[in-house]
């Protein structure tokens, strides 16, 4: 059974299409990358997956059932990691997710939190304020944020934005290892083409709101002629 399905979804803002047509699916331990210029539509395609805004036109289902019609059941069993999404800044690291630990009913809070501290190397930052910490460091703190309800989809727009390469490379083994071992899937966007490359089954192109092109990077490589999956998109974008 697939994780999510989304068909045909489209979503207008005035005049702008932002979004125009756009299907999806997601099957259990997959990472699908979507990738596309600025302004393709990338997160306003993750915003309504996660209810955030609804769309116009088109269908999500995830878990087999449909988003609008069992919105608290679905959205228990995903959760999501943005830069943009801003934590309680006056908290400590370990309040914040002691906080989403209880607001998602975690049975044993305590452990989880201790658990997510350890996995996202928390630990030295417990007892920091997440308004002090560091961009690079906020963003772990919403990764860990995101995985304390292992949830059976992580939607994550840009999830090593902000990180130094040593620390975005943990990131991504970590990810990986999690959608391999634990069967968590997972919805990427990304301007970072090796971290696509590395991380992603599949891949959705998008521009202006549609998807242009999908495949594996060894695909899209292949049917265009590239030698990676940068030049890819160069010439995506640019015809
Ligand atoms: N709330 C909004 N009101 C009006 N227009 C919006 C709104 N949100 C997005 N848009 C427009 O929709 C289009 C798609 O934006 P979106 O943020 O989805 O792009 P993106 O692919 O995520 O871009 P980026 O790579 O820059 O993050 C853009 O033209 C944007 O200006």
């Amino acid at each position: 059974m697939s994780i999510l399905e989304a068909a045909a979804l489209t979503k207008r803002f005035g005049p702008v299409t932002a979004v125009d047509g756009i299907s999806l699916d997601v099957g259990p331990g997959e990472i699908i990358g979507l990738l596309g210029p600025n302004g393709a539509g990338k997160s306003t395609t993750l915003h309504m997956l996660l209810g955030l805004i609804t769309p116009d036109s088109g269908s999500i289902r995830m878990f087999g059932l449909e988003l609008g019609a069992h919105r608290i059941e679905v959205l228990s069993r995903i959760n999501f990691a943005a830069s943009y999404v801003d934590l309680p800044g006056v908290l400590h690291v370990r309040e914040v997710l002691d906080v989403f630990a209880r607001l998602y009913g975690v049975r044993n809070p305590k452990a989880r939190v201790a658990e997510l501290l350890d996995l996202l190397e928390l630990g030295p930052l417990r007892r920091r304020r997440v308004m002090e910490l560091s961009s690079g460091q906020r963003t772990r703190v919403q990764l860990a944020k995101a995985l304390v309800n292992e949830p059976s989809l992580l939607i994550l727009d840009e999830p090593t934005a902000n990180l130094d390469p040593d620390a975005g490379d943990r990131i991504r083994n970590l990810l990986v290892r999690l959608a391999r071992e634990n069967g968590r899937a997972m919805l990427i966007t990304s301007h970072n083409m090796q971290e696509v490359e590395r991380m992603c089954d599949r891949i959705h192109f998008m521009s202006a709101g549609r998807v242009v092109a999908s495949g594996s990077a060894a695909e899209l490589t292949g049917v265009y002629g590239a030698d990676s999956l940068e030049e890819v998109f160069l010439k995506v974008a640019r015809s």
